[in-house]
């Protein structure tokens, strides 16, 4: 993790497998206001599911200007899923962050692995189920997925979940209240870490 030194807003990828959670932790950030964040929404070629709004939700598109937003480098990063593409529009994040608003990311960990090795000062945080039966439970109930997707969400799950050592905090989602609390802890002590960095800086250049 490197040292946001700029006056640009914090980068916060929260990532993990499908039905752990993410979403309803960032709805629930939200609700509560738990911190002040810019919530980046991603584009995809998935249909929407009941509820779910255009433009809020995800922007919903064709292949066709999902493969256009790839050529034009439109995209920060993108994936293909469980035969669907995903990916987060690189311009809202870039103007948000320069205006020093915290973004966040809920992405996959492939595309988080891709914002990484380009925006490695951001805080990469693993949200994790407490095991894989409540994991599958958790999507079966969502009643959103096929038998077969949820399968493959399953087999995903399982390379996804040994990638957690790659990340800077793992937060267990038992319950959503302690996630969004540990997810708050987080966030604050980082902001705390790097105002603590740009201090011992100024400090060093005025007794030089
Ligand atoms: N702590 C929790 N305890 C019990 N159920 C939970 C908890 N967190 C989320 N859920 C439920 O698990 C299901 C999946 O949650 P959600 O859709 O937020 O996951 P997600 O990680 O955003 O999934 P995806 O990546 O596929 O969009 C939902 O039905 C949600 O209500
Ligand atoms: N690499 C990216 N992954 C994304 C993005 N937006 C969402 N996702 C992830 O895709 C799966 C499936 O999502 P679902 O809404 O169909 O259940 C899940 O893991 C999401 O986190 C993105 O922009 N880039």
């Amino acid at each position: 993790m490197g040292v946001n030194m700029s006056n640009k807003g914090l980068l916060i990828v929260l990532s993990g497998p499908s039905g752990v959670g993410k979403g309803t932790v960032k709805t629930e950030m939200v609700r509560q206001q738990a911190f002040p964040f810019e919530y980046s929404v991603s584009m995809t070629t998935r249909k929407p599911r009941q509820g779910e709004v255009d433009g809020k939700d995800y922007f919903f598109v064709d292949e066709e200007r999902f493969k256009n937003a790839v050529a034009n480098k439109e995209l920060l990063e993108y994936n293909q899923y469980v035969g669907n593409y995903y990916g987060t529009p690189l311009a809202p994040v870039k103007e948000m962050l320069n205006m020093g608003k915290d973004v966040l990311l809920e992405i996959d960990v492939n595309g988080a692995k891709q914002v990484r090795s380009l925006m490695p000062d951001g805080v990469f945080i693993f949200l994790t189920p407490p095991d894989l039966h409540e994991l599958k439970h958790r999507i079966v109930n969502r009643g959103t997925d096929s038998d077969k997707a949820i399968d493959l969400r399953m087999q995903q799950a399982r390379q996804e979940i040994l990638m957690m050592q790659d990340y800077d905090y793992a937060v267990v989602n038992d319950t959503v209240a302690n996630a969004v609390d540990h997810i708050k802890a987080i966030v604050e002590s980082e902001h705390v870490r790097i105002a603590r960095v740009i201090d011992d800086y100024r400090n060093m250049v005025k007794e030089d």
